[in-house]
Order: structure tokens, then sequence, then C-alpha cells
């Protein structure tokens, strides 16, 4: 695992918190996060964001070397790890998800969109909509992201004004194609390098303020699942030198308190355990929430008895599974999928909550026929599904099915089997 990429929010200065370090909740809290395709200017737009924002008082400003800061991504001026930032606007709290755009570190970009409760896609006016951004409208869609907004970024570097219409034009059937309200989703035109650079204030810092009022405003405070039973997918686990072992992640439902009894379920036996510690932004908190960016300190459990993949959550609250019944979508060619059918017992991996997970697809009339039947792209299917770990599942529950670095299909479970 790479450096830990929440240390980001680790800054010194929080500006949700209060005297004795307990963290405030007096604005309604957001997660957002940039995505969209590779070199698009999502991580240019993060550090715009906080620089811009911190004239008013509302963000500590991180530098691009601050969020892009792995070595590797300084020598390949890509982001690889999502890093997390936050800051607020008037009206409210944001904790902030900085993902990548390369196709390879697609995984990391579902991770990070897990944790989203809107997102703004950032396009490059002088590419226009690319690979990656088609696929990370799927995929947000796909890991229950509603609302969107837009930024057209770089307009400092196109001179034409029907191109950057264009650009919007696109965007607006894209998003419909996505599932998204194309129509009713803000689109902010604007350069995040000159609003980094302190320069054209009407392209920089101005397009920043309206980006940031069109996210206040079209991303809805989300209705957090507070009576549902505690869980929380783990997505990092940290060893803190003289405490003990903390797991990270976004709370998906319920509250949890200190002191509390949780499981730790999935990939292999469920493990008890007490919660002895909350924190977020480096603060502690009496009890976490759903929507929470949280770390979770664990007593008695080792490093390695944790990993990404699991779920942190109210004892017998959910099971882990290796067997259920999926209906699926399989993706056509123009939408980024498969160019050809797939036979009974394929293999994809499949993307759910924080991990991915090797599936084995059968069709569930089983015999002779089911080994000739082919799934073609653009197919609705019921399908058997057999992992080969055992994950914490649920009717309900939605997932992404991809192979060879493109994703093939999204699924819904409809039956748990084991
Ligand atoms: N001209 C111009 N260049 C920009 C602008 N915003 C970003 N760039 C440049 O575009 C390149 C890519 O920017 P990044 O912010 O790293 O792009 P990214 O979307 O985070 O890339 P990945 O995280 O690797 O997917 C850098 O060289 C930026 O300086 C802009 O508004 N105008
Ligand atoms: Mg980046």
């Amino acid at each position: 695992m790479t450096a830990p990429s929440r240390i980001i929010t680790f800054a010194r200065r929080t500006m949700a918190t209060e005297a004795g370090g307990k963290f405030a909740r007096g604005k309604p809290h957001v997660n957002i996060g940039t995505i969209g395709h590779v070199d698009h200017g999502k991580t240019t737009l993060t550090a715009a964001i906080t620089k811009t924002l911190a004239t008013k008082g509302g963000a500590e400003f991180m530098d691009y070397n601050q969020i892009d800061k792995a070595p590797e991504e300084k020598a390949r001026g890509i982001t690889i790890s999502t890093a997390h930032v936050e800051y607020e606007t008037d009206n409210r709290h944001y904790a902030h998800v900085d993902c990548p755009g390369h196709a390879d570190y697609i995984k990391n970009m579902i991770t990070g969109a897990a944790q989203m409760d809107g997102a703004i896609i950032v396009v490059s006016a002088t590419d226009g909509q690319m690979p990656q951004t088609r696929e990370h409208l799927l995929l947000a869609r796909q890991v229950g992201v509603q609302n969107l907004v837009v930024f057209i970024n770089k307009v400092d570097a196109v001179d034409d004004e029907e191109m950057l219409e264009l650009v919007e034009m696109e965007m607006r059937d894209l998003l419909g194609e996505y599932g998204f309200d194309g129509e009713a989703t803000p689109i902010v035109k604007g350069s995040a390098l000159a609003a980094l650079e302190g320069r054209d204030p009407a392209i920089g810092e101005n397009a920043i303020m309206e980006l940031m009022a069109a996210v206040d405003s079209h991303i809805p405070t989300p209705v957090r699942d507070l009576d549902k039973p505690f869980l929380m997918p783990i997505e990092d686990v940290f060893s803190i030198s003289g405490r003990g072992t903390v797991a990270t992640g976004r709370v998906e439902r319920g509250v949890v308190t200190k002191g509390q009894e949780v499981e730790i379920v999935g990939l292999g036996s469920t493990l008890k355990t007490t919660l002895t510690g909350v924190e977020m932004f480096r603060k502690e908190l009496d009890r976490g929430e759903a929507g929470d960016n949280m770390g979770a300190l664990l007593r008695g459990v080792k490093r390695e008895q944790i990993r990404r993949g699991q779920v942190l959550c109210a004892p017998g609250s959910i099971k882990s599974h290796t067997k259920f019944k999926a209906q699926f979508y399989i993706l056509t060619k123009e939408e980024g999928g498969r160019h050809t059918p797939f036979v009974n017992n394929y293999r994809p991996q499949m993307f759910i909550r924080t991990t991915d997970v090797t599936v084995a697809l059968t069709h569930p009339e089983g015999g002779e026929d089911a080994e000739h039947k082919l799934v073609m792209p653009g197919d609705n299917i019921e399908m058997n599904c057999e992992l080969v770990h055992d994950i914490a599942l649920e009717e309900g529950q939605r997932f992404t099915i991809r192979e060879g670095g493109k994703t093939v299909g999204t699924g819904l479970i409809t039956e748990i089997i084991a």
C-alpha cells in the first residue's frame, strides 16, 4: 500500500474543530471529489479550490505538490492514490477526494467515488470528453453518486468560443446517457491553473467561486441512514504506535460510539472487538455517523488482522457470503465494454464497496444448454455468482464487474445463496 492518503486531511489546522480538539458538527457535512479523464486538471482544481477558499477563511491552502506527493506521482505527473482534503463554504463543510484519472488506477477512483455524495467531473476544454470521462460517469453512477457538477477546465488554452459550447453540449448528452440529469446539471467553465496562479480572475478565482456555489446548491445534503445498524467498509488500515490499529473508511450507515462492540466481517473469520476511539480529521469524536470519513481505533486487533475489503459493523448486522444470484447489465462496445460475448463460467473481477474479488458467473439453469449459451454485450441477464473470497453482502447491493482494465458490466444482488 502506498503512503496513507489520509495524512493530507490531518492538516495542522482544521476549520471544523472547536476548542478541546473535538470535531464540530456546525455546518452540514458533504463528501465530494474530483473525477474525470487523466490530465484534465482534477488535482490542479483541488489545489485551486483550497487556495480560493483559503482567502475567505474556509480552507487551508493545499498546493499541488502536497496533493500529488508520492515520488511516483511527482515523477510521472499523474495522480495514483486518492488524496483527501477538506474545506468549507459559507454553507457547508466538505471532505474532498481527488481521484486519479489514469485507466490503470481505476480501482482507486472507484474507492474514492464510493465515498462521495456528489462529484465534480472535470473535462478539459482542449480535449472534450475522453474514455475515462465516460467510464468515471458510469462508475460514479454505479457506486451511488447521483448529482454532479461539471467543470470545463483549461478555458485559458482555447480561443474558440464554439469549441467550449461543443464541449458543454457533449457533456450534457453524455450525462443523460449515463443516467444523470443533463439539463439541470450546472456546467462551470474556467481555468484551475489561472486560479492557482492567481491570474485572470474572471476564469480563475471567480470561476472557482461559481463552481463552489453550484456544488452548494446542486449537490443536496444527503439524508444519512442514521437509524440503520452501523457499517463502515474498510478502506485502509494503519498502526499508530502506542495506540493500536486504526481502520479508516466512510460510514455507510448507522452510528457508532466509543466503547461499543463491533465486528470485522469478510475475507475469512469474523472478528469481534471494541471500538476504543473515533477520529475525524485527526480530532476525537464521541461517535461516528453515516457519511463521516473516520478512523476507528480497535482494541487488541493487529494490523495484519484487518484488510481493505472487510467491513466494520454492528455485531450480527451483516454476514459474509460467496454465493448469490445477481441481475446484470453487460455494457456494449460503445459503452466501453466487451466487443465479444462471454460464455458460462466467465470470471471477471467484481468491484464492491472498497474492494474487488474474482467472481465466476454461471447460468442459473445449468446443464448442457448453459454450457453453450452466450451472453452478449448489451444483455440484461440474471446469473449465479460465486466469489473466490467471502465478502459482506446483502440483497439489493450494487456492484461492478471489470476485466482487463475496463468495466464490462454492472450488477445488483437479487438473492443470497450461501
Ligand atoms: N492551460 C491549462 N493547463 C492546466 C489547467 N489546469 C491544469 N492544467 C495542466 O494540466 C496538467 C494536468 O493537470 P492535473 O491537475 O495533474 O490533472 P489531473 O486531472 O489531476 O490528472 P490525473 O490525476 O493524473 O488524472 C498539468 O500540467 C496542469 O498544469 C488550466 O486551467 N489551464
Ligand atoms: Mg490528479
